[in-house]
């Protein structure tokens, strides 16, 4: 086992735009592929390393130079890592994983490492049989996640003799193609860019390792051999105030670089040769990669930077790193399982070993034993390893003095031990397993912690949520609350209203059981009075009947002016025969005077008419009166039905404890309404029958003159007659006319004596229901009265007092009524002297 050290590569990437963007330019120089010049405005620096590729070189060069021979080496049982180290967007992903996988130029390092696996196997002798396990893990903040088992999200590293150190737990995928390597890559891949992007972060805060593991078997002697290729992308280099680790706590910050910086530790403790101790233990990633640095395995380090000005400070950084780095002297060996025979070979040569040095300790300790019995040991006679090799020791000690146990061999690692105090075997591991112990507690208690937090946060967020919550109930409760107080008030207010309302209803509810009682009471007296007055009222009734009747009468004589004037004609008659038996009268006389009767006969005949159209005109007159008389009964019922209603809607309104107030306002406003309706109508029937009097007037008057001309006439006629003597011819001729003129005059008066003991009679009848209504009219009156004095309630007065009125406001309708009445009686009478007058007049003819 030889040392060998690190081999570091550089890469320059092209400028990119955002490098241009900001007026960076190229200040890379590469000679002879192996140094690289800064010709930057701070530094002037020359850099060396195993490799310098330039910024347009291709992915394939990378590989075929630097990473070709450490896939040979792991194929052969050696471990390998590469390491791709440089600043955020520097190329490290660019570089190990390549833009696109399954394109042949721009495929990066480890499908091309995975293809050379799979040839390198396609191409090994038939009787090596290999198996080859891909993991692939990332380390953020400290944890380790599996990527091909997400949900293992934080997994304990472990160190043990066999497997050396390892992360337990960490899936495992035996795969059997480049296809399916792909396959494992692209799956770890999509669970990386799941998982930054539910926690928020950026996968350049993190190192992703991919693991492949290959074992040998020699089928024919049973030999093993097995290499472990670690591919690891670090997280970006730069300083965290740079870039800025967006979103994440100054803590946080320290956490994702904590990797990078035992980095940078233990590359240094490395390589200034002077430290004892080498803080592996610092971090996951130091840790997990302990064997690569310093230890058991081919490594290669490629450090990516950016060519352009702009990130000048950030390319000085790396380079220095690999600079650093490339001094590091690892130990690589192969990990071989020894066949039987090689292990039965190995056994002997031990046990040969072992017999040597028991001869060397046993002459060894012979020669102590003289020594210290004071005697001497000449020095060629002195023991050596060399003597006990080829079997020349002297036997000078005793066999039972020897001890197999005191031989101990020599404890080989392939790296330095960790920790650095140098411990005894069985300490050793008993240090391992209780470190392993422990990580598996401190991966719990992370858990648990990571746990932990989330539940806070989860608590965190609930309490703000729940603190705001309260703060709005906080503010609804208080609203609420002086709601609620204003509410009280009102239900307060409410309840003392309400038990003033009770009180008061308690009140009415005893003024009108008061009120009934006093009802009944004067229901009853009011039926008795009614009961022990009716015989008096009705003997009071019919005398005041009798009285007003004749009262009423006393105006109308039947054998007054008609008598008079039917005297009158009468007398004419009775002169004109006599004025027959005078002698007769002369032809010319007769024609005359038969000419003039004719006139008369004429205007008898119209007059007569004028009679009948008088008399439809009385119908009709009389039609109305009785329309009037009808309507006044309505009016007088509707009156009472009111009355009636009034006071039981206003005990309903006790009961209902309303306002009384209102109430009688309302039934105002009501009774006003119908009052003023009915006014209304029997205004307009007032001025309909005023204007019909009128017409009847007019009529009266174009009769009267008519009746006047009659006069004339007939006066003429009768001093015509007087005037002429009686004529010789004709004679009885002339007196036929004058008998039949007589007849029919006297049947006329007749006729008229009917018409008017007719008119009597019904001017009689009328009389009578006026004198009725009126007497009706008074008992109500009466009857009211003696209700108002009954009832001594305030309300029930003004309510009488109102409907008081409506009665007068009746009244006086009633009177108005009975005026109209009357005023039509007088025009009847007016109208009925006509036919007297024209009889008159005839008779004087
Ligand atoms: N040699 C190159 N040639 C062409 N393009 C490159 C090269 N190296 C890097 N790039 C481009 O630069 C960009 C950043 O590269 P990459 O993602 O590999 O950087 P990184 O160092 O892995 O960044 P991070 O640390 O954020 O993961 C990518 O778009 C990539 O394609």
């Amino acid at each position: 086992m030889s040392g060998n050290n690190i081999k570091v590569v550089c890469r320059f990437r092209p400028q990119n735009s955002l490098e241009i963007r900001e007026g960076g330019v190229p200040i890379v120089e590469i000679t002879d592929g192996v140094a690289v010049q800064l010709k930057g405005r701070e530094a002037q620096d020359s850099f060396a390393f195993d490799k310098v590729f330039g910024m347009e070189t291709e992915q394939q060069e990378i590989f075929e130079y630097s990473i070709k021979s450490i896939v040979d080496d792991v194929v052969a049982g050696y471990n390998g890592t590469v390491f791709a180290y440089g600043q955020t967007g520097s190329g490290k992903t660019f570089t190990m994983m390549g833009s696109d996988i399954d394109d042949e130029r721009s495929k990066g390092i480890i499908p091309r490492i995975v293809e050379q696996i799979f040839q390198s196997i396609m191409m090994a002798p038939a009787n090596m049989e290999f198996t080859v396990k891909v993991s692939y893990m990332e380390i953020y903040m400290e944890k380790v996640r599996d990527l091909l088992n997400p949900s293992q999200d934080n997994l304990p590293i472990h160190e043990d003799k066999a497997k050396g150190v390892y992360v337990k737990g960490l899936l495992e995928v035996y795969v059997a193609s480049t296809e399916e390597v792909f396959e494992v890559m692209r799956r770890g891949g999509n669970a990386r860019v799941v998982a930054y992007t539910n926690m928020n972060a950026e996968s350049s805060r993190s190192h992703s390792i991919v693991q492949i593991t290959i074992t040998q078997k020699n089928l024919d002697t049973g030999a093993a051999k097995s290499g472990k290729l670690y591919l690891v992308d670090l997280a970006g280099s730069e300083k965290v105030g740079k870039t800025g680790a967006s979103g994440q706590t100054l803590e946080e910050a320290k956490k994702i670089n904590k990797s990078l910086t035992a980095l940078g530790m233990v590359i240094n403790n490395l390589t200034d040769g002077k430290s004892s101790h080498i803080p592996y233990r610092d971090s996951k990633l130091t840790r997990i990669l302990q064997e690569s640095l310093g230890g058991n395995s081919r490594t290669t380090l490629i450090i990516n930077c950016s060519p352009s000005s702009y990130n000048e400070q950030e390319t000085i950084g790396t380079l220095r790193f690999g600079i650093r780095a490339k001094t590091i002297k690892n130990k690589a060996k192969v990990n071989a399982d020894l066949s039987p025979a090689e292990l039965k070979a190995l056994l002997k040569k031990v046990k040969s070993e072992a017999v040597t040095y028991q001869q060397y300790i046993t002459a060894l300790e012979g020669e102590v034993i003289i020594w210290r019995q004071g005697g001497q040991v000449p020095e060629s006679s002195w023991a050596t390893m060399e003597k006990a090799t080829k079997g020349n020791l002297p036997q000078v000690a005793s066999p039972q003095q020897t001890t197999a146990t005191a031989f101990k061999p020599l404890v080989e690692d392939s790296r330095p031990a960790t920790p650095a105090l140098v411990l005894e075997k069985d300490e050793r591991e008993e240090f391992l397993r209780r470190e392993n112990e422990l990580m598996d507690q401190i991966a719990e208690k992370e858990t648990e912690l990571a746990n932990g937090e989330k539940l806070v946060e989860t608590i965190t967020e609930e309490l703000t949520f729940l603190k705001d919550q309260e703060k709005n109930l906080t503010a609804e409760n208080q609203a609420m609350s002086t709601e609620l107080s204003d509410v009280k008030l009102q239900l307060q207010k409410i309840e003392y209203e309400s038990k003033e309302s009770a009180i008061n209803v308690e009140s009415l509810k005893e003024t009108n059981q008061d009120l009934h009682t006093e009802l009944e009471e004067l229901k009853k007296s009011l039926e008795a009075v009614r009961s022990a007055q009716k015989v008096n009222v009705d003997e009071e009734k019919m005398k005041r009947k009798a009285d007003k009747m004749a009262e009423m009468m006393a105006g109308f004589d039947p054998s007054g002016e008609i008598s008079e004037k039917e005297k009158q004609i009468r007398d004419a008659l009775y002169k004109f025969d006599l004025e027959k038996s005078n002698g007769p009268m002369t032809m010319e006389d007769i024609a005359q005077l038969r000419q003039e009767l004719a006139e008369s006969k004429s205007m008898l005949e119209a007059h007569e008419n004028l009679i009948k159209t008088l008399n439809e005109d009385k119908e009709g007159l009389e039609t109305k009166r009785s329309d009037l008389e009808t309507r006044l009964t309505t009016l007088e019922m509707e009156y009472e039905e009111l009355l009636d209603k009034t006071i039981a809607e206003e005990e309903e309104a006790f009961n209902r404890n309303t306002d009384i107030a209102e109430t009688i306002s309302e039934l105002k406003v009501k009774l006003e309404h119908q009052y003023a309706a009915k006014k209304e109508l029997q205004h307009k029937e007032i001025e309909e029958l005023k204007k019909e009097v009128e017409r009847k007037n007019e009529e009266y008057q174009k009769l009267s003159s008519a009746m006047s001309d009659l006069k004339r006439a007939n006066e003429d006629l009768q001093s015509a007659i007087a005037s002429k003597p009686s004529s010789t011819g004709n004679m009885s001729e002339k007196e036929k006319d004058l008998e039949r003129m007589r007849k029919s005059m006297a049947q006329q008066l007749a006729d008229f004596e009917v018409m008017k003991k007719a008119l009597m009679r019904d001017l009689q009848n009328r009389c009578e229901k006026v004198v009725e209504l009126e007497i009706s009219l008074d008992e109500t009156r009466e009857q009211y009265n003696n209700a108002l004095r009954a009832s001594n309630n305030k309300a029930q007065q003004k309510k009488m007092a109102f409907l008081e009125r409506n009665l007068e406001q009746l009244t006086n309708v009633q009177k108005q009524l009975v005026e109209q009445n009357s005023s039509l009686k007088k025009e009847v009478a007016l109208a009925e002297p006509k036919p007297k007058v024209r009889s008159s007049a005839s008779s004087g003819s």
